[in-house]
């Protein structure tokens, strides 16, 4: 479907839906499940393009993968037991596959040639590939391994002490995946503290690694132990469905089974700082990844400022905030998220000008934007850009905007929230 017409008359939004999936832990499920050497299981798996992406990988590289619906069944030979790929990996839109499966296959056994969409030959590889050729990995490619396609020869690898020079739990994990096969022990120092999806997810395989104040210290050569994995509920799809019901009038809305792991609440501190209506029920506390339901009401909204330590913990929610932030009176500035400008599409400047479009007082900085609000949006034709957060953004627009939109490339959505507009069909009583 390249085009899809939303016309969605003024109604509040009731009801309960249960999340998706997350998408960075399911990703990680199948890593682990298919490094780890036997029969690794997986519960709540999204089956999202780009983690299904990451499943495809693994299976070319041996490991045996049967997935009914969100249930999976990993039967591997282990890494040292991996054939060499008879084909690319190909990892389509999926910046976590590409990213993290460098850090895997580096400390492989295998040669391997790993590519994606015409969205990922223009993402930065040079912050995974760098570090991890410091590590004394074989990686070859575009302009010096800046980007794909990207070849790794996969053998013995040195420890590190890295220091990161950007938030992000991608080149985290890529590094600590390669120090997984180290001779020694690396350290990883953040400033920011990233998503710690990977860290848990070791523990858990029976791995011992040590974080602290931003300090990551794992020792190399740990065997894992395959597990059982429950994947909670992704915060980031959670998001729309927060940032719809606190700006749609007389609405109430459940979300159940929401991932609420620390490193991944920054938009519950928003909710918070903007006068949101809602309450959250941790449900689950003894697992390693914590979650629970939230239930938001609509409600009057103020403008805020979002930067710093938040900008990790929040950064795939930073264009439904901004959405959000038009509906609320005054101004919203959002700093130190440069990292937009290089997710699948430039989201900085993909926001303000998509929303520009409906009416929104957005100006785009170079870090961020500053938002007045509220605004009367009017309908028009938006453009997803091939991005599925771009394309939720217009979804939820729809709803609080004065006409129809037209959404250029839906499909896109289904990346990462095959469900979506099922679920927004569901709370308008559709
Ligand atoms: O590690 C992960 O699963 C992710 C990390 C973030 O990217 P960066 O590490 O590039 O910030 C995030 O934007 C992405 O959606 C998923
Ligand atoms: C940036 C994202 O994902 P990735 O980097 O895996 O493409 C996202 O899901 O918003």
């Amino acid at each position: 479907m390249d085009k899809m017409t939303l016309n969605y008359p003024r109604a509040p939004l009731r009801g309960t839906i249960s999340v998706p999936g997350d998408k960075s832990i399911s990703h990680r499920a199948v890593m682990f499940g298919g490094i780890a050497k036997g029969r690794t299981t997986v519960s709540g798996f999204l089956p999202g393009e780009d983690c299904l992406r990451t499943i495809e990988c693994f299976r070319l590289l041996g490991a045996d993968i049967s997935r009914n619906g969100t249930e999976l069944v990993i039967e591997s030979p282990g890494i040292d037991g991996w054939q060499e790929p008879a084909d690319i990996l190909y990892t389509g839109n999926s910046g976590t596959t590409t990213r993290l499966m460098l850090g895997i296959l580096a400390g492989s056994r295998v040669h391997s040639v790993i590519a994606g969409d015409e969205s990922i030959a223009k993402r930065p590889m040079k912050r995974v590939t760098g570090p991890l050729k410091q590590m004394e990995a074989d990686i070859r490619g575009r302009e010096g391994a800046q980007y794909t396609p990207i070849s790794v020869l996969g053998g013995p690898l040195s420890p590190i002490d890295y220091e990161m020079p950007v938030a992000s739990a991608q080149v985290k994990s890529a590094i600590l995946f390669a120090a997984m096969r180290a001779g020694g022990t690396s350290v990883i120092r953040e400033k920011e503290v990233s998503r710690d999806h990977t860290e848990r997810m070791m523990r858990n395989f029976g791995m011992d690694v040590q974080s602290e104040d931003g300090v990551i210290t794992l020792r190399g050569g740990q065997e894992l132990t395959p597990v059982h994995v429950d994947v909670p509920g992704d915060i980031s799809s959670a998001a729309f469905f927060l940032a719809a019901s606190a700006m749609v009038p007389d609405s109430e809305v459940v979300l159940k089974n929401v991932g609420l792991n620390p490193t991944r609440t920054g938009m519950i501190d928003v909710l918070k700082a903007m006068g949101a209506d809602f309450e959250v029920d941790v449900t689950d506390t003894d697992d390693s990844e914590r979650r629970g339901a939230v239930t938001i009401r609509s409600s009057s909204l103020k403008g805020t400022e979002i930067g710093g330590d938040l900008i990790p913990r929040l950064i795939d929610e930073i264009p439904v905030i901004a959405l959000l932030a038009t509906q609320a009176e005054g101004t919203t500035v959002i700093r130190d998220a440069e990292e937009l400008r290089v997710k699948e599409t430039d989201r900085i400047a993909a926001v303000a000008e998509e929303l520009g479009k409906l009416g929104a007082d957005i100006s785009p900085t170079a870090d961020g934007m500053v938002i007045h609000g509220p605004t009367k949006l009017s309908g028009a034709a938006l453009d997803s850009r091939g991005d599925h957060r771009i394309g939720m953004m217009a979804g939820i627009a729809a709803l609080v905007t004065d006409g129809p939109v037209e959404l250029q490339d839906p499909g896109c959505i289904a990346i990462s929230y095959p469900e979506f507009f099922g679920h927004l069909d569901s709370l308008r009583g559709e």
